[in-house]
């Protein structure tokens, strides 16, 4: 493989990049504002148009330089130990570590602590935020220097979320959502977010997208091409007007998760009725996102959803947020 340069970078930000013993990294979960699904590609991959929005739902990757004779293992550790989440090369926090590794030459090992605060597929890019983090935590730690440009290819090659984490606040995605160009918006929105018991699985629900494509465009299929943004959308984050940018919520996947879990429905239909401007399946659910006007509303839409009982949490976060960066 091609070595990429470990240079110095001006952008490097963390304190005593490359000599720290440990570097601890934050970055958020996201929400879809828009999502709009084209036919898949021969690799099975769908082309996409998205904006995505990063939500204060914050997830922790702290780096720790390991003793000399560790032999270049790269460990991870969960802070609350989850059955659903994998603590092997099949965790995207340990394969972002070993791709960084891989592309740089470096031949160190790493100790990797991982904390988790959005919801395990929720459709909400958790994994993909910790991927984000880790490529950022381990560039510091190893002092490999690369800078956003490059992380970002890396990330691309990880997943098609993983990207945006880097990036953060609010952005359009195109390709398979991984290309991004941010978006100019102004003000703070209040999300609430209903979790569901039990996760839906990313490829299943693409899945069940072409299906319900292929039956409703008598076997034509979704249109080859994403549909644009709208430009309302735009002049809504523009403007930081909620309620504008709730009636332009829309997401080409809510159709393929309600058909694998009808009951999320009643989710929106609850909050909806409990004064949310909208409320939308995100990304690939089964998380429900509802936007509310003000926050005095989005604790009663909170109220409303644990009330109901009709989901397993509920949890309130503002937007948009910065992407991955180096704290502490
Ligand atoms: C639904 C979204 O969350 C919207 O942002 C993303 O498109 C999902 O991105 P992700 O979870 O990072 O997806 P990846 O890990 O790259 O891919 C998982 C699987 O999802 C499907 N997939 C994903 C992204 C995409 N544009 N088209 C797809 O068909 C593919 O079956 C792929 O094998
Ligand atoms: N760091 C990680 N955190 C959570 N799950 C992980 C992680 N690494 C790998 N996984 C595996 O990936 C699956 C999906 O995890 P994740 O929480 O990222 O889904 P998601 O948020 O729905 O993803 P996306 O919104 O990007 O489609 C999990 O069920 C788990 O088996």
């Amino acid at each position: 493989m091609n070595h990429l340069r470990a240079v110095p970078d001006p952008d490097a930000t963390g304190p005593r990049a490359g000599s720290a013993t440990s570097v601890r990294v934050e970055a958020p979960g996201k929400v879809n504002l828009f999502l709009s699904v084209g036919a898949p590609r021969p690799d099975g991959y769908h082309p996409l148009t998205t904006v995505f929005q990063a939500v204060r739902l914050i997830e922790t990757v702290t780096a720790r330089r390991q003793a000399l004779d560790a032999r270049g293992r790269i460990t991870l550790t969960l802070a609350d130990p989850d059955d659903a989440v994998p603590t092997d090369e099949r965790n995207l926090v340990v394969r972002a570590a070993r791709l960084l590794a891989e592309a740089t030459g470096v031949t160190e090992g790493v100790d990797l602590l991982l904390r988790k605060r959005v919801p395990v597929a929720g459709g909400m890019a958790g994994g993909s935020a910790d991927a984000a983090a880790a490529l950022l935590a381990c560039n510091h730690l190893w002092g490999t220097g690369l800078g956003l440009g490059d992380l970002l290819d890396l990330a691309a090659r990880l997943g098609a979320d993983v990207p945006f984490p880097l990036m953060g606040a609010t952005a359009l995605g195109h390709g398979v959502g991984d290309r991004l160009t941010p978006l100019m918006g102004r003000g703070t929105y209040q999300w609430v977010f209903a979790l569901a018991r039990e996760g839906l699985s990313t490829p299943a629900v693409f899945a069940r997208f072409d299906e319900l494509s292929a039956a409703s465009a008598g076997g034509a299929g979704a249109p080859a091409a994403p549909a644009e943004v709208p430009e309302a959308l735009t002049a809504a984050l523009r403007a930081g007007d909620a309620a504008a940018l709730g009636d332009c919520l829309a997401n080409d996947l809510q159709e393929a998760a309600l058909d694998l879990r009808p009951e999320l429905a009643e989710v929106i239909e609850t909050a909806e009725r409990a004064g949310a401007l909208r409320a939308i399946v995100s990304g690939s659910g089964p998380t429900i996102a509802a936007l509310a006007p003000d926050s005095a509303t989005a604790q009663r839409v909170a109220r409303a959803l644990c009330a109901s009982g009709a989901c397993a949490d509920v949890v309130r976060a503002d937007a948009p947020v910065a992407g991955a960066r180096v704290v502490g």
